[in-house]
């Protein structure tokens, strides 16, 4: 599975909320987009799977462009975790998880036992098994966030788009999903996950590739590592920041402290030159 994003503009009046985005999401790998509060990063995703139709350029997946075949085909071609937690209002979590099946389902039939297969091993893979005769408004925060992954995860689809998928979860929670998702692109399976993270370590710690937002647009790509350096966290971000390794697993890490005044002095400024 290919996607590929070329010179995607979104103008919201005369905004560009998302301006000349450009990249290919290779098969197999994990892709993570990270950049301040408004920098963009939903309104990348959201051009990705095709809920906010470009201006200018064009979203292909597997060379197809996805605003010329139907919302149902772009459907069953990725899965998505928005940022914004559905109500539910008057359904079960299975009910929920189940409607990951709908890009699959024939007309006037039912779930049937591949289905039924697909949406019991989400309800696993996502940790929320006890919950699926549970009315999904009356979950807790982190509850409804696994019951959506299971939605997600249920529909097997090659691509696997995730706005903040750790929100709401706890520790141990966001360490499996992270988990999860490592298995969920190994192997030859050619599948791919482009999700977008506040928590630096865990971009550092789980992505082969990021993209670093900045005011609509990727201001930097490439390995973690590199992207992640001191002069990008402190344009970017506006902190000091320094890479470490995590003791326990061995990962890369990062570690932030806030500028001073005269480190900071008008970031805006350097910014502004930067992207130029
Ligand atoms: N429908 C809209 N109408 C007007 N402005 C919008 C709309 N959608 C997004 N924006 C603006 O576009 C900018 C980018 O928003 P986006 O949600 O992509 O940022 P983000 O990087 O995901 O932010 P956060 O980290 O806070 O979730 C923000 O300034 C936001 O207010």
């Amino acid at each position: 599975m290919s996607l590929q994003l070329n010179n995607v503009t979104v103008r919201i009046g005369h905004r560009a909320i998302l301006d000349d985005a450009t990249l290919t999401l290779q098969p197999g790998s994990i892709t993570a987009v990270v950049g301040p509060n408004g920098s963009g990063k939903s309104s990348l995703l959201r051009a990705a799977y095709r809920a906010l139709k470009p201006n200018h350029g064009s979203v292909l997946i597997d060379g197809s462009d996805i605003w010329q075949s139907s919302a149902r085909a772009a459907a069953r071609s990725r899965a998505v975790l928005p940022q914004q937690q559905s109500q539910g209002l008057g359904f079960t979590a299975y009910e929920v998880v189940s409607m990951g099946r709908t890009p699959f389902a024939r007309a006037l039939s039912g779930l049937d036992a591949a289905d039924r297969a697909l949406i019991e091993q989400a309800f696993q893979d996502a940790g929320c098994t006890g919950l699926a005769g549970r009315d999904f408004a009356s979950l807790s925060g982190g509850e409804r966030q696994r019951v959506l992954l299971a939605r997600a995860l249920c529909q097997n689809a090659p691509l696997l788009i995730l706005d903040e998928p750790t929100n709401h979860l706890d520790i141990a929670a966001q360490l499996d999903l992270l988990a999860l998702l490592d298995g969920f692109v190994s192997g030859a399976t050619g599948r791919s996950v482009l999700l977008a993270l506040h928590n630096l370590d865990q971009a550092l710690a789980h992505a082969d590739h990021l993209l670093l937002m900045h005011q609509g647009k990727i201001y930097d790509a490439g390995p973690p590592e590199t992207v992640l350096n001191p002069e990008n966290m402190r344009l970017v971000f506006g902190v000091a920041a320094e890479l470490t390794r995590n003791r326990l697993t061995g990962k890369a890490g990062i570690q932030c402290a806030p500028l001073g005044p005269a480190a900071r002095s008008n970031p805006a400024a350097q910014i502004t030159e930067a992207c130029a």
